[in-house]
């Protein structure tokens, strides 16, 4: 067979760039297509937009604290430059994903829907094109909860949130995930009511301690939180209620639906072709091959972490087994997320109660509060703290919560992949004073029972003696 290209990309979101802009960059010859809007969902619809309108959320909520002997001022939220931000910092970060970007990286960028019509073959705009491997990067949309009614009344998704016309007055969340809880302290701040319908655990797959310190936060800006499962909707624009099994009729102006992902994958054409699918997308291997081997999926549009990051990791990884020939599997061992609430929760590798479910006593936890860091102390936000989780000085995890949480993982992540130790982290000299200091800590306390313990006791006391004898 002659092929067209050496590999064909479908989907321009962070998988599909980088994918396709990795095998150009090795010089192949490479189709990117994209239907829509280049840069997914992170740019248009998730991740940018909802950190903008978190940093407007945070400012709002800042200058309205009586802290630090300063009196508050009442701020005055204007929702059209809200908005403005939020759209400001989508054009900002456009050019990095853009057609013309990829195109000067040597892809050809198509912009039409693609459908896979063989193993090596795809349809689009007209055209039939073919390669040697197909990726498929067609990324995820909001899974709709079959709850009664939902179909008779408008309700808002990430991918009309970021477009509202005006600041909702009640906003009724369903679904306490990640996004529920960043959208549901974001519009809070900004002067919402805000009600949140979870059955269960908020933020399920993260630390429970941790979730407590951050649902907390949000019940004292005013968030309610309604434990059960939405059962019925009803109403019209701005006055929509969600009937909640023994609670309650909850009421609000807006609704979002926040309640998980589904791959987007049904006009692609897989079954057809033999592509194996499940209810959380397409089924891949360890190097994000299909059933179909010639087939790779990649990003949100495959059973498994749904996170921008994962996206380029996998990305990458398929560009390198494409061009090179190495074959690249994943590993999650040090996987991390962060939640962007304040307190922001972040997380790397295990949480405790996974590493007690694989590892069970043979774990050891250490703990450090923010209310011991001079940093935290002096800015007045002690808020939270760092849990790291060991098997004897392996470390299998950990989580933050606290102010810049996120930021202060990495070192985290490098000692999980053995690129650094505790022992490294414990004696590094780390600028007075920060919040990094509790990182230091906490890895010094995981040596600390070894630096004091019997051996290097006898060994000081030895050095005494010989010291008081020889002076
Ligand atoms: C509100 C929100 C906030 C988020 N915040 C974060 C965050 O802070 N950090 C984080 O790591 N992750 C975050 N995420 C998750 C992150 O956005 C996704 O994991 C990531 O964007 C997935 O990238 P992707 O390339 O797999 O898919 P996408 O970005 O969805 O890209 C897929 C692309 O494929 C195109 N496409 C689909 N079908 C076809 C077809 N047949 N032909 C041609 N083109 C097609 C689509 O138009 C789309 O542009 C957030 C998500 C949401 C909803
Ligand atoms: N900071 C970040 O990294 C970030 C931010 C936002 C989104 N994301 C990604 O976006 C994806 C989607 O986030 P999400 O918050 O939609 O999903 P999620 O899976 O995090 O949470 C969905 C929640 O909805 C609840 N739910 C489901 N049906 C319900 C019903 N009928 N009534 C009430 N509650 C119901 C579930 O119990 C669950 O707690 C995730 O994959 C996440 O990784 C990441």
């Amino acid at each position: 067979m002659k092929f067209t290209h050496d590999a064909i990309v479908i989907g321009g979101g962070a998988a599909g760039l980088t994918a396709a802009g990795g095998v150009a960059l090795f010089g192949l010859k490479v189709a990117l297509i994209e239907a829509a809007e280049m840069g997914g969902e992170c740019l248009n619809n998730g991740c940018v937009p909802s950190k903008a309108l978190l940093t407007a959320a945070r400012h709002a909520h800042g200058a309205g604290q009586e802290k630090y002997g300063i009196s508050p001022a009442r701020p005055a939220i204007s929702w059209p430059g809200v908005h403005r931000h939020i759209h400001d910092a989508i054009a900002q970060i456009a050019p990095h994903d853009s057609q013309e970007r990829f195109e000067e990286m040597g892809c050809e960028v198509i912009r039409d829907w693609a459908k896979i019509t063989g193993k090596h073959t795809v349809e689009v705009g007209g055209r039939v094109l073919s390669a040697p491997r197909i990726v498929i990067a067609t990324g995820s949309k909001p899974a709709i909860p079959p709850i009664d009614g939902v179909d008779s009344v408008p309700y808002l998704t990430n991918e009309n949130l970021f477009d509202l016309a005006e600041l909702p007055g009640h906003l009724v969340i369903i679904g306490g995930g990640v996004i529920g809880m960043e959208m549901a302290q974001a519009f809070r701040r900004l002067g919402s009511g805000v009600t949140v319908i979870n059955p269960g655990p908020l933020m399920g797959r993260d630390d429970p301690e941790a979730v407590e310190i951050v649902s907390a936060r949000l019940r004292s800006e005013g968030v309610q939180f309604i434990d059960g499962t939405a059962k019925r909707i009803s109403g019209q624009a701005g006055a929509i209620q969600v009937e909640v099994g023994n609670a309650p009729t909850v009421i609000g102006t807006h609704l979002l639906i926040a309640a998980g992902r589904k791959a987007n994958i049904e006009t692609l054409g897989l079954e057809a072709i033999g592509v194996e699918t499940g209810p959380n997308g397409i089924i891949v291997d360890a190097r994000r091959r299909s059933s179909v081997k010639s087939i790779y999926a990649i990003g949100d549009c495959r059973d498994g972490p749904r996170l921008t990051h994962v996206s380029g990791y996998e990305g990458s990884n398929v560009a390198l087994e494409i061009t090179l020939g190495i074959p690249a599997k994943v590993d999650w061992s040090a996987l991390p997320w962060c939640t962007y609430v304040e307190p922001e929760l972040a997380q790397v590798g295990l949480t405790e109660a996974d590493a007690r479910k694989q590892h069970g006593d043979a774990i050891t936890v250490v703990r450090e509060g923010f209310d011991h860091n001079e940093r935290a102390i002096a800015e007045g936000q002690t808020d939270g703290f760092l849990k790291i989780i060991l098997k004897g000085k392996k470390v299998l995890g950990a989580t933050i919560v606290g102010k810049h949480a996120g930021d202060l993982l990495l070192p985290w992540s490098q000692s999980i992949t053995g690129k650094s130790s505790t022992f490294a982290l414990g004696s590094a000299i780390i600028p007075y004073p920060t919040r990094s200091e509790i990182s230091k800590a906490a890895a010094f306390a995981a040596w600390e029972p070894t630096v004091f313990g019997a051996i290097p006791k006898k060994w000081a006391g030895l050095v005494a003696r010989l010291r008081r004898a020889f002076k």
